[in-house]
């Protein structure tokens, strides 16, 4: 595996402005990891300070998780992408099998701890990634993440007038299509006209981004152009079609009822050619 990664690094050397840092310099950046940010999937993020002064997220990749292709996925992928909404993939180590990423440091935090999710991605992600009768994976995959993430952040919204005691998933996404559809408020009356318009147009936005058919979905460019126009010349969706998350196979195959779904070849498992687009 340190084999592959050490090919995966060479072959991208000309595109990868990254810098390599040794593990014990890892340590020392984090004052031996004494630091702890928080805890994600891969591993354990503490916060560090560069030589430059700095301040940095370093992600200690846990040994026993993966084979090496998250580590591969992310420095092919975060560590292209320069832009002001996407953080910065610093560097990296890589000695054996101890592996770290080197992050800007986001001094708030992720926006996990303001939506209060407890639920770190399974949630998000797109039903063909289970279900390959609904179609192939492609970066529509994304956008349902996205929609999925919008979602979250409407939903959470403290003044949302939603009923507190249906605050399933499934049953939120439907309340406020209805809600939307015929024309009624979604946020309490103290919200400002501006606010009411700015959720009501995340809402249909991310109504778009979760049609259960990728090819239903917009593309993120007309993502980005719904989102920046006036709310008057977005259109509703159809409803969507609601898959739900969190549950075993079984259940979501039977509360989402189409036949097709129950046939069990129709059940994939995630394509490893899409790790890419993650
Ligand atoms: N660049 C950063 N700046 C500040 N805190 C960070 C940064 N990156 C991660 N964290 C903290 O570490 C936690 C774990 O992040 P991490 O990226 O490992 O996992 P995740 O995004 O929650 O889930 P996944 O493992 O599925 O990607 C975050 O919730 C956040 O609190």
């Amino acid at each position: 595996m340190y084999c592959k990664i050490e090919e995966f690094l060479q072959s991208h050397d000309h595109n990868l402005t990254l810098i390599r840092y040794s593990y014990s310099e890892i340590k020392k950046i984090t004052h031996g990891f004494n630091d702890k940010l928080g805890e994600g999937g891969y591993g354990s993020v503490y916060k560090g300070k560069l030589r430059s002064g700095r301040f940095a997220a370093i992600k200690n990749l846990r040994k026993e998780k993966g084979n090496g292709q998250e580590f591969i996925n992310e420095v092919a992928t975060i560590g292209r992408i320069h832009h002001c909404n996407v953080v910065q993939l610093i560097g990296f180590t890589v000695e054996g099998s101890k592996r770290a990423l080197i992050y800007e440091l986001m001094p708030n935090g992720s926006l996990e701890k303001y939506i209060f999710s407890r639920q770190g991605t399974i949630g998000y992600m797109a039903p063909e990634l289970f279900y390959k009768s609904i179609g192939g994976v492609s970066y529509k995959a994304d956008v349902y993440s996205f929609g999925m993430l919008l979602m979250e952040m409407v939903g959470k919204r403290k003044n949302l007038n939603a009923l507190a005691d249906h605050s399933s998933q499934m049953y939120f996404h439907s309340w406020i299509y209805d809600q939307v559809n015929e024309g009624k408020d979604i946020l309490e009356d103290q919200a400002t006209e501006q606010e009411k318009n700015i959720i009501k147009k995340m809402t249909i936005v991310a109504l778009w981004c979760i049609q259960l058919k990728p090819i239903d979905r917009p593309s993120m460019h007309r993502v980005v152009q719904m989102l920046e126009a006036d709310i008057e010349s977005l259109q509703m969706p159809p409803k969507p079609f609601l898959v739900p998350q969190q549950t075993s196979n079984d259940d979501r195959i039977n509360m989402a009822n189409p036949t097709s779904l129950r046939d069990p070849s129709n059940v994939c498992s995630v394509d490893s050619s899409y790790q890419f687009g993650r």
